[in-house]
């Protein structure tokens, strides 16, 4: 049959299929076509296929749409060992759970392969993320830019004591809000015990804090969870009316997160169906209303910061700490990026990472911290004596008291290896294929480390699953191996904030466990964490109760 004769049949035969035919044949190819690929790849005389499950039809992997990616890639891991294979995303997606097969990965070189995160899926666009701030940015060029500012405004003396400082103020408020509840004894309705939700006191000081330290701006989270719940005197007929800026912003910034899932998990050709249509449409709105927000705020920052440096060029005699701007994190990027003068659009996107990746982490972590000391009161004992003995009952803390909190640094490292709130972090090259381990993968393959499988791997942390700090005092990082240990993830897109979390919430613990000691309500219930694009604490419940502190 000549080539010709081949045409006009498959022309007879396209023209004889009507809509439905055209349909079926759409819907069987997207069926089969992740078995093609699969058998395609283990075929491949260039590359390998690890071990894991035959793909399903359509999704891939069925844990994209049941259950929790995080526990599911646990599972996966233990099942098919430290390189396994599935498809995700529309991705062949490698799962690593040995250390010692992160070298590449997690390569600190600035020429690495590997300075993506993930590929580009239609959400990051959504969401203005791909060519802007740093979590999902793909444009090296302009990832590099904002890196190397984000970092430089976090690290100056000023901004750090400035951050401690703010910290200490939240962590006064709180105090006081939680000695009210305690001492009124109308809201006392367990006996002696004061029933508290936890996590909803965390975030709402997370919030307050982070506004403080980001940019300035207090968010009154604290008080209006205080007011709503327990200072019924305070009637606020106006509270829905006119929310204060804080707390408009606030607001807006729970409700990115919501959008940040949502486009990031569900895929977009499910964005126009009618039951998900109004969800995408209030997502798009929360978007465009925060930055509209956040645009308004850092022009406004911007003048006044103009306005100081032109009178202080005028007055040659300016006393800088008179200065009227803040040296928060805003200020940071303003001012150490003045070279390049940013606009507004330039930083507003680092500025929303400091906020959304700076508060749920650490409400997170300071949960599952409360969680185990609760389940461990001889640890949480040994680390309130080392509190006390330097620095004492009241006096407040500073930074150069922070490092001599060994033990209170080890029970926070032992609980981040535990519940680590990114229990799997990523990895893309779409440029060159990658060996690892006995496998060979080509570009455009998805890497995920199982930074949570790795933590409680008997291989390198002797009795896993026990809460034992000790693990973390003395050389420790001599004795666990590279990548074994890794919170904050590594290489060059390892946490920016990792330093400021650290002295953060060693200031967090000093000041609050003083005071004030945590019973979990339900103590036979597992800590409540969903994954989403991290572990969040849906709940925790605990009694709490002042400390009765040694007499001396
Ligand atoms: C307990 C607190 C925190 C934990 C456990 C944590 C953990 C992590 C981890 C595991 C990563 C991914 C690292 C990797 O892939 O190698 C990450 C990335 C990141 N974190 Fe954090 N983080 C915390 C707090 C913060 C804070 C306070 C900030 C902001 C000041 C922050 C900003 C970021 C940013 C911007 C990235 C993306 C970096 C990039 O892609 O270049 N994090 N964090």
């Amino acid at each position: 049959m000549d080539y010709n004769n081949l045409l006009h049949i498959l022309s007879k035969l396209i023209g004889s299929l009507n809509f439905i035919s055209i349909l079926f044949i759409i819907l069987g190819y997207l069926f089969i076509r992740p078995y093609i690929s699969y058998f395609k790849s283990l075929r491949d005389p260039q590359y390998t296929r690890a071990p894991g499950p035959l793909p399903l039809p359509f999704i891939g992997y069925l844990s994209i749409l049941f259950g929790d990616i995080a526990e599911n890639n646990f599972k996966l891991s233990a099942k098919y060992g430290d390189v396994c294979e599935i498809e995700m995303f529309g991705y062949r997606y490698v799962l690593i759970s040995n250390p010692k097969l992160l070298g590449d990965l997690f390569s600190p070189s600035v020429n690495s392969p590997f300075l993506r995160r993930m590929p580009l899926m239609p959400g990051f666009k959504e969401l203005g993320m791909d060519k802007e701030g740093l979590l999902l940015n793909l444009d090296i060029p302009k990832w590099r830019h904002n890196r190397k500012f984000f970092q430089q405004s976090l690290s100056p003396p000023s901004f750090l004591e400035l951050s401690t400082k703010y910290t200490r103020e939240c962590c006064e408020e709180l105090i006081e809000h939680w000695n009210n509840i305690i001492d009124n004894k109308h809201n006392n309705k367990h006996g002696n015990k004061i029933n508290i939700r936890l996590d909803k006191w965390y975030r709402a000081f997370t919030s307050d804090m982070m506004g403080l330290v980001a940019a300035g701006s207090k968010e009154d989270s604290l008080k209006v969870l205080y007011n709503d719940k327990y200072n019924k005197t305070v009637i606020d007929n106006t509270k829905e009316k006119n929310l204060s800026e804080g707390e408009t912003y606030r607001r807006l910034r729970e409700d990115y997160i919501n959008a940040l899932n949502f486009f990031v998990f569900i895929p977009k050709f499910l964005w126009n169906l009618p039951f998900i249509q109004g969800q995408c449409k209030f997502y798009r709105g929360v978007l465009d209303s925060l930055t509209e927000f956040e645009i308004k705020f850092i022009k406004e920052r911007k003048q006044v910061i103009n306005s100081e440096s032109s009178n202080n060029d005028n007055n040659k005699n300016n006393n800088k700490n008179n200065s009227k701007v803040r040296p928060d994190f805003l200020t940071m990027l303003l001012t150490m990026n003045k070279d390049s003068d940013p606009t507004p659009d330039d930083i507003k996107q680092n500025l929303r990472e400091m906020f959304s990746a700076g508060t749920g982490t650490t409400t997170t972590t300071l949960c599952s911290i409360a969680y185990l000391l609760s389940k461990h009161p001889e640890i949480e004992k040994r680390m309130v004596e080392e509190i006390l003995s330097v620095i004492g009952p009241n006096n407040p803390i500073d930074s150069s008291n922070l490092s001599k909190l060994v033990y209170t640094e080890a029970v926070l490292n032992e609980s981040m290896r535990l519940y680590p709130v990114v229990p799997v972090t990523y990895r893309f090259s779409p440029e060159i294929s990658t060996q690892i381990d006995k496998y060979r993968f080509p570009p455009d393959t998805l890497f995920a480390i199982n930074l949570g499988h790795i933590h409680r791997d008997a291989r390198y942390f002797k009795d896993p699953e026990k809460f034992n700090p000790d693990r973390f005092l003395g050389n420790w990082r001599e004795d666990i191996p590279n990548y074994a240990f890794s919170p904050f993830g590594h290489g060059m897109r390892s946490c920016p904030g990792k330093n400021f979390s650290m002295t953060e919430i060693k200031v967090i613990l000093a000041t609050i466990y003083r005071k004030f000691t945590f019973k979990l309500v339900n103590p036979n219930e597992p800590l409540h964490l969903q994954f989403a694009a991290v572990n969040d604490i849906t709940k925790m419940e605990v009694y709490i109760e002042k400390r009765e502190l040694p007499q001396n």
